[in-house]
């Protein structure tokens, strides 16, 4: 009979693999997400154990998490340069690149993982993608002219080619999502992304985006989960290219 791992065991499984590359005295970025709540359960137990860390938390929901399992905690402004961050995504490719801000915390997981020597990905396979874009691209934009920012995104992305519903994210009927960082979230459903980069750069000279999804040239190693164990792409030692 073969056994079967859901969704869930191949998350933490991904989380174990990447944990083992975590060593004594490492300042670390703590990601947000199901998946990497799997890695800072595991690393609480670790540190239960005696290892001794120091984590930067990408959340609110991963520093009540991480506090409760008594990780010690820092912030970018006390530990500005970090060892190693982990951290899931909502798409991954064969370059390494993301999609991430599922959960909405994809401004304060760039900063972190930008302030990385390097960034571990964990997921399960079914975020492998040939194409980013299947997971709509989350784009952070401030709450101060928000229409006029659609509307511009909604002219920039035309001018790339893409079509798709842009929506904004609620977190109850009638209620917009705010972030951490008190903005809000457009869904962008374009398909297909054919050139990241390109559209990576545009949206970043939009007056009124924070920042989106969208990170490369970030992850250094992704760690995938799937049936039949854990395969690693990317270079586990090495820091970004
Ligand atoms: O904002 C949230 C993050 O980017 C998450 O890492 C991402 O959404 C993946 O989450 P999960 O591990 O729950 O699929």
């Amino acid at each position: 009979m073969t056994a079967t791992l859901s969704a869930d065991a191949m998350k933490r499984a991904a989380a174990q693999a990447a944990l083992d590359h975590v060593a004594h005295g490492m300042r670390l970025g703590l990601g947000t997400g199901s998946t990497a709540a799997h890695f800072v359960d595991l690393l609480g137990a670790r540190v239960r154990d005696g290892l001794e860390v120091v984590g930067v938390p990408t959340s609110e929901r991963t520093r009540l998490q991480a506090e409760g399992l008594g990780i010690k905690l820092s912030t970018l402004d006390e530990t500005p340069e970090l060892d190693l961050t982990i951290d899931g995504a909502d798409e991954f490719d064969a370059s390494l690149r993301l999609i991430k801000g599922g959960g909405g915390a994809l401004l304060r997981e760039k900063i972190v993982a930008a302030a990385s020597m390097r960034m571990f990905v964990i997921a399960d396979a079914t975020k492998e993608v040939g194409t980013l874009g299947a997971f709509p691209l989350p784009v952070e934009i401030d709450r101060f002219g928000a229409r006029s920012t659609r509307l511009h995104i909604e002219r920039v992305v035309r001018g790339l080619g893409l079509i798709g519903t842009i929506t904004q994210r609620l977190s109850a009927p009638d209620t917009p999502y705010v972030t951490d960082g008190g903005h809000f979230i457009l869904d962008c459903a374009f398909g297909a992304i054919d050139a990241p980069e390109a559209l990576s750069e545009r949206l970043y000279a939009i007056p009124g985006v924070v920042d989106h999804g969208l990170f490369i040239g970030l992850a250094t190693a992704i760690f995938i989960a799937g049936a039949g164990g854990v395969r690693i792409i990317g270079d586990v030692t090495g820091g970004p290219a």
